[in-house]
């Protein structure tokens, strides 16, 4: 069976957290979005605006009060079944007392897969993100960094063909999380994998992302997506020009200006 060519499609989704008590709040209205397999998008807006509460309605950890999320073609609820994606959040969250090997069998064990079968995909994981060298160390032995990228060899263990992120780099110093933004990119395109990408920086959403999703709150609502069209990304990108009108097309979109409509990068 070939996998479908929609990774993740929100239709007519809103989210109203303590409906029709005290507390309401309408967090999503009217979401519209559909994501190509392979595709990056980040996820862009001010505090309060719905990022996370989209990426947990796309990993069903939460429902839409009204709307269809569907992911890999398959209802949300399904998907989440089927481990249809990975997830890595801004603290990486790993178990201290399992070494970095073994917290990324973790979601391979939780499968049932084999023991053979687990420590080879896992040291491949390992060796993607770089790591390979530590895979008996426990995470308190590494860096902020270092147990980001454990983070995501967890995450895409499972070859997952989606991968929702909240701000994983988000507590990095800036060197490291430039440096990690390449390794994804890398990992991402290595394994066709499909990721939505939540963060507040806006050169971070330009440099990581085949189109910028530029969100707004009270209520939250998608109000701008920009397509970045900066090809392979290399060293003397974040210097060129496309890069820097995409940075500022997503500021003005934050803003509420007007975006023309050109792709950015395309201009020359
Ligand atoms: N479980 C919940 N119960 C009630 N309200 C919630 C819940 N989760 C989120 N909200 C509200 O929904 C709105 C959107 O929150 P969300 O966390 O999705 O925003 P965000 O854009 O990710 O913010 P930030 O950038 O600060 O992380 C906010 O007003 C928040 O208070």
């Amino acid at each position: 069976m070939t996998a479908p060519e929609t990774a993740v499609e929100l239709s007519g989704v809103d989210k109203i957290f303590n409906q029709g008590r005290a507390g309401e709040v309408t967090a999503l209205t009217g979401v519209d979005l559909s994501i190509a397999r392979g595709e990056f998008v980040a996820l862009i807006g001010p505090s309060g605006c719905g990022k996370s509460t989209l990426l947990r309605l796309v990993a069903d950890l939460i429902e839409p009060s009204s709307g269809t999320v569907t992911v890999a073609g398959k209802p949300a609820r399904r998907a989440r079944l089927d481990q249809e994606y990975g997830i890595a959040f801004q603290q990486a969250g790993l178990f201290e007392w399992r070494t970095v090997l073994r917290n990324v069998e973790l979601p391979l064990e939780l499968r049932g897969h084999g023991r053979k079968e687990r420590r080879a995909r896992a040291g491949e994981m390992l060796e993607l993100v770089g790591l390979a060298d530590f895979a008996r160390h426990y995470p308190a032995q590494l860096s902020g960094g270092m147990q980001q990228r454990v983070a995501i060899a967890r995450a895409l263990a499972v070859h997952p063909p989606l991968l929702l992120m909240d701000e994983p780099f988000g507590a990095l110093d800036e060197m490291t999380r430039e440096r990690l933004q390449d390794e994804l990119l890398r990992v991402c395109a290595a394994t066709r994998t499909s990721t939505i990408f939540v963060t507040h920086s806006i050169p971070e959403a330009v440099y990581l992302a085949d189109r910028v999703v530029v969100m707004s709150p009270r209520p939250g609502r998608i109000t701008g997506v920009i397509p970045i069209e900066l090809g392979e990304r290399t060293e003397s990108t974040r210097q060129s020009p496309g890069f820097f009108t995409g940075i500022t097309k997503v500021r003005a979109a934050l803003r509420g200006t007007r975006v023309p409509e050109e792709t950015v990068g395309a201009e020359r």
